[in-house]
């Protein structure tokens, strides 16, 4: 929308007011998209809250219940790209109130369930459902922000998700001690299904939606000139994502950080301080913690780094990797040696530094045309949940490749899988090396 078109549609109202209106509104609807975020992280962790409660109820074995609580992660992965092609094709308002529905009805009926089998189908909904709000987001931050705002927002979001994932356990506790875990959930689906209709109400898929000018227009910089002269269908979109060097560089990067993420802070590092430093469950559950506190402060600062220090995509990725490899060393060299206490600064610098993949999704969106921003990131999102699965496995069979004595893994096999984990990110770090950055934040306002 041009001025003049502004100002035809607006009647009598000053451009300078619809510009303060603008920058005005799209915070309006990023804080919408956050407080729906967090619901995002809270049905992601809330069966291990629960998890007590859920094995004495159905009778589930260790196995059963990561069965269940995986129900989550199968169809979140699988939604991503229908998800940014939703957002792409139909805009986030409608995506994210239809699906915010779904995840409410899913986390209701996990509260309602009495069969295992009806436990899963609600776990699997509320995986579908909160599927929904990543991407879209990525799309509002296109249509809304500028392109020096990008990565500093979804930084943002990240944080808030993850201190929403450490802030649901023990409120969560807390309700299911005064409710009980069945009538926290629907509650929980009840006050989800009111967030989904405010997203209605609230969220604006792009400015002309509310007849407001651009960012471009208002600042009089065509941030994304290049991208939208483009006028090709889907699928030659498809093609030129998959043709496109940096694609695949930043897949490969997305697959090992977040591999080594998961396979770490997500499965063997509990086994590892219990059976190579012979600490009880509960101190090792406390070292964790340090991990997923640390990833929300670095997911802000890599996000912010990128955007305002670096003002690269590239540089900022590239350096953290480093960096994160860097701290994987005394696991590599002494593994059995690391004063105990010492873990604690250990994990949480490990998860500060793994926050540098938060730029990878202004970097993979500034190379595309504007109209498939969403579906880009849908693509580039999978990636980190392949990784996740894969390296968690991987790190398992080195382990069992070195075998047990008596019910422990040596320490060396311990050691073999970081030894994985560290060349893996080495791979990382020259993938990111060899992509190209994005030129949009040399554009100035
Ligand atoms: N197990 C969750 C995978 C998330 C992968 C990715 N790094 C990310 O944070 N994406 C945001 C999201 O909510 O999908």
């Amino acid at each position: 929308m041009s001025q003049s078109n502004v100002e035809t549609v607006a009647g009598s109202m000053q451009y300078s007011d619809l510009a303060a209106q603008m920058l005005k509104y799209r915070w309006i609807c990023y804080g919408m998209l956050l407080l729906t975020y967090i619901f995002v992280y809270f049905d992601r962790v809330a069966p291990a809250v629960i998890a007590p409660e859920l094995m004495k109820e159905f009778g589930l074995t260790a196995t059963s219940l990561g069965i269940l609580s995986s129900m989550y992660f199968y169809p979140y992965a699988a939604m991503q790209i229908p998800s940014g092609i939703l957002s792409d094709r139909f805009g986030p308002r409608i995506s994210v109130t239809v699906f915010f529905i779904i995840a409410a009805i899913g986390t209701a009926l996990f509260g309602l369930a009495y069969t295992f089998g009806w436990i899963i189908v609600g776990r699997f909904l509320m995986g579908v459902g909160v599927a929904v709000v990543w991407i879209p987001c990525m799309r509002i931050l296109a249509n809304w922000f500028r392109p020096k705002e990008f990565a500093t927002l979804t930084g943002v979001m990240l944080t808030v998700g993850n201190a929403g994932a450490v802030l649901a356990a023990a409120p969560l506790a807390f309700l299911v001690g005064i409710v009980g875990w069945r009538a926290s959930f629907y509650w929980l689906g009840a006050f989800m299904a009111i967030v989904a209709i405010l997203n209605y109400i609230i969220l604006r898929n792009k400015p002309s939606d509310k007849n407001l000018p651009t960012v471009s227009e208002i600042d009089g910089v065509d941030y994304y000139s290049v991208q939208t002269t483009q006028k090709v269908t889907f699928s030659e979109n498809v093609k030129r994502l998959f043709g496109m060097k940096n694609y695949w560089l930043i897949a490969i990067y997305a697959f090992v950080i977040y591999g080594t993420v998961m396979g770490f802070q997500g499965l063997w590092c509990i086994p590892f301080l219990q059976q190579t430093y012979g600490l009880p469950k509960q101190e090792a559950a406390n070292i964790l913690m340090l991990w997923p506190i640390g990833m929300a402060v670095g997911c802000f600062a890599f996000g912010y780094i990128s955007d305002r220090i670096l003002k690269s995509r590239r540089n900022a990725s590239f350096y953290g990797i480093i960096i994160y490899a860097l701290t994987w060393v005394p696991l590599v060299f002494w593994p059995d040696k690391i004063p105990v206490g010492m873990f604690y600064p250990l994990l949480f610098i490990m998860g500060f530094f793994s926050g540098a993949y938060v730029p990878n999704y202004a970097h993979i969106a500034e190379g595309q045309p504007h109209s498939f921003i969403a579906t880009a990131n849908g693509m580039l999102n999978i990636w980190y949940f392949v990784g996740g699965a894969l390296f968690q496995a991987v790190m398992g069979m080195v382990l069992d490749s070195y075998g047990k004595v008596g019910d422990k893994f040596p320490v060396s096999a311990y050691q073999a899988s970081f030894i994985a984990c560290i060349i893996a990110l080495a791979i990382g770090a020259i993938a990111m090396f060899f992509t190209a950055d994005s030129k949009v934040l040399q554009k100035k306002a």
